[in-house]
């Protein structure tokens, strides 16, 4: 008799954060919540929408952690998706201290409990020396601790050593406990899962910390590096015959003069005949090709090491890919736009492949019969038409300088250069504003009204509202701009550090003052004209709220993207109306991610990042009405 086997069940590996609270979750630690996506719970997960139908209809998905190896099963039901443990993870730094709450409070039962999120410093060491036996709660979770996990984990074991010198003691317990952008939820959540740690015993909260205790101050330092020690992966990017590899060996030659770090080239041509070799320049070849030189740069600049990157990386998306890797190798990227215009690169000719694609002998060639993504996100843009190679790469010099990663630039070379202003744009410059870029708006034009979306609605979402309404100034006229998140709680404020921003950005403090959170409902999204999500989640969420809206949501990037590829005089309702049937895809590139509690540079990040499609969409939605061209 044949056996019937059961189809496999399809497989999904949950994002860092997820898989934080996934772990507690399997191990109890966040009870009463036990699964996820329980109704008022920060503890979501988003499935593709093919797996969350499977789900929602009564089946499973298997949740895998990056290699593959099937952590637990998700089911669905009314008042959440459980968990259904399958194995724990085996390895990792430190796994030996990752122990469920019921080991705990058993081990560790009658300690004082205490949660450590940063180095301890020297006055908490005090306090710590007056509680007795003590069990330390490492928050090590995605968003929580201001180290690395590995670093808050070596640090606070230093101490605990310490401070169990003198008898006591002291135990370290690592809690991967995440955050979810929502300060008040995130606290509660906090709470319930220190609880379940420390069952009946005193839990004791540290007073609030200063410089880090001498004796981990050298964790700490490798832990964040100076900027001058951190791995640094510099990118440049543009069309062939830009000046990419020119500008790149330039480059390589001023580190290896300047000594001092470890090098690696990893040029566009060369990659290709060794790393990448057999690979075509189809589309996802060519992010094939891109992916592997983003992953090998990343791992160089995990051991501090720095990449010089030149290929042409035509896909924005995959640049963003390529950048999410070096930050989770715990290095600085660095993009260099080498914008030198395709009539100029054609003009040059230096390999005659231009010649040839116009003459259809290669296929798919960039700039020809193959697109080439701007970056919108470039640290530095260099235009080098007319320029001396040196001149050029003194641009890049300056904006790394800059930047703060490396001083090359000669202070020495005679001037003569550097006589014409540079064709340069250096992030980090005080952006140009944004009401000067706006047209002004023709009094003819109906008002539309626009809905900004993202989680919580007190970071990301109400920077937008605030800000959309002074690009225009006066002119936004009849545009009414209002904001709500998917999940959190109702009536708080603005963020501090978001308020900080949008402040220095010339928000007044009174409308700062005056927002309040809420949620989103169907009511909301029925009344918008037109609504704008942070990223894709948000824009899912709306539709599973609304699914009738979907030709009028859209992520903020995916309309910049829309409405920068349709037709210019298209504006207003008009515009959207147009937007609704064409929409670009919404890449990863354009998804803004939560900046909450991650501090102030990666606030700014993100409003730089808002502002920058602000500045494309806006004016297209105040615009001057329908101009006959
Ligand atoms: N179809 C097509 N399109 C673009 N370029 C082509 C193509 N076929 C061959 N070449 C040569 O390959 C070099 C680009 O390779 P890259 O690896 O940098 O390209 S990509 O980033 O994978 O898109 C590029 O070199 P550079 O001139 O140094 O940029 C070209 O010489
Ligand atoms: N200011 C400049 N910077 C870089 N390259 C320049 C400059 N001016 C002229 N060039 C020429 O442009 C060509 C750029 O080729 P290359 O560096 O191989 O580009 P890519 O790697 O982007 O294909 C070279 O022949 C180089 O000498």
């Amino acid at each position: 008799m044949r056996r019937v086997s059961r189809p496999p069940l399809p497989q999904h590996c949950p994002s860092p954060r997820e898989l934080d609270d996934l772990e507690l979750l399997a191990v109890g630690a966040m009870a009463p919540t036990v699964g996820f996506n329980e109704p008022g719970s920060p503890v979501t997960i988003a499935l593709p929408d093919a797996l969350a139908s499977e789900v929602e209809a009564g089946g499973a998905v298997e949740l895998v952690d990056p290699e593959g190896l099937p952590l637990a099963t998700l089911t669905g039901g009314p008042a959440g998706w459980a968990v259904t443990p399958l194995t724990h993870a085996q390895y990792g730094p430190f796994r030996r201290l990752y122990l469920a709450p019921s080991a705990v409070r058993e081990q560790y039962a009658g300690r004082t409990f205490v949660t450590v999120a940063d180095a301890i410093s020297d006055e908490q060491v005090a306090q710590l020396r007056d509680v007795g036996d003590v069990t330390l709660l490492a928050l090590v979770g995605r968003g929580t601790p201001a180290l690395s996990p590995v670093g808050l984990l070596r640090a606070t074991l230093r101490i605990a050593d310490l401070v169990a010198a003198d008898g006591t003691a002291v135990d370290v317990v690592a809690v991967p406990l995440a955050t979810h952008g929502d300060a008040t939820a995130d606290a509660a959540l906090r709470a319930q899962v220190v609880a379940n740690y420390a069952g009946p015993d005193p839990v004791l909260d540290l007073a609030p910390g200063g410089t880090p205790a001498a004796a981990v101050a050298d964790v700490v330092r490798a832990d964040r590096p100076e900027p001058a020690e951190q791995g640094l992966v510099i990118f440049f990017t543009g069309l062939s015959g830009s000046g990419k590899s020119t500008l790149a060996q330039a480059l390589m030659d001023r580190l290896l003069e300047h000594g001092g770090r470890t090098l690696t080239s990893l040029d566009g041509d060369v990659v290709r005949r060794n790393l990448s070799a057999g690979l075509t320049f189809s589309k996802q070849d060519r992010e094939t090709n891109i992916r592997r030189i983003g992953w090998v740069a990343a791992e160089i600049s995990r051991h501090g090491g720095v990449a010089v990157c030149s290929p042409i990386a035509p896909f924005d998306e995959t640049r963003q890919q390529v950048r999410q890797y070096v930050a989770d190798a715990g290095g600085a990227f660095f993009l260099v736009h080498v914008a030198t215009p395709l009539e100029e690169c054609e003009r040059r000719d230096r390999k005659g492949l231009y010649a040839k694609a116009r003459r259809g002998e290669i296929p798919e060639f960039t700039g020809i019969s193959s697109p080439y993504e701007e970056p919108q996100d470039a640290d530095v843009r260099v235009d080098t038409t007319g320029r001396t190679i040196d001149d050029a790469l003194d641009d890049v010099l300056v904006a790394l300088r800059d930047a703060g990663y490396l001083d090359l630039v000669d202070h020495d070379a005679p001037a003569a250069g550097r006589v014409s202003p540079p064709a340069v744009e250096v992030r980090g410059a005080p952006a140009p504003s944004l009401e000067t870029t706006a047209p002004a708006r023709a009094a003819s034009t109906g008002g539309v009204s626009i809905l900004f979306v993202c989680t919580a609605n007190i970071c990301r979402s109400p920077y937008m509202e605030l800000r959309a309404s002074t690009v225009l100034g006066d002119a936004a006229g009849p545009i009414e701009f209002a904001s709500a998140g998917t999940h959190g709680f109702r009536d708080r404020g603005v963020d501090a550090t978001m308020a900080d921003v949008l402040s220095s950005r010339g928000i007044s403090d009174e409308r700062i003052a005056a927002f309040r959170s809420r949620r989103l409902t169907r009511e909301l999204v029925e009344a918008a004209d037109l609504v704008l999500t942070a990223e894709t989640t948000h824009r899912e969420f709306v539709l599973e709220e609304a699914p009738g809206s979907f030709r009028k949501v859209f992520t903020l990037g995916q309309f910049a993207d829309t409405a920068s590829r349709l037709d210019p005089t298209l504006v207003g309702a008009e515009l959207i109306a147009h937007a609704g049937h064409r929409r670009a895809d919404a890449s990863a590139a354009h998804e803004i991610s939560d900046p909450f509690n991650r501090g102030r540079a990666a606030a700014e990040l993100c409003a730089d990042q808002i502002d920058g499609l602000l500045k494309v969409v806006m004016p297209r939605l105040a615009g001057p009405g329908r101009t006959t061209p």
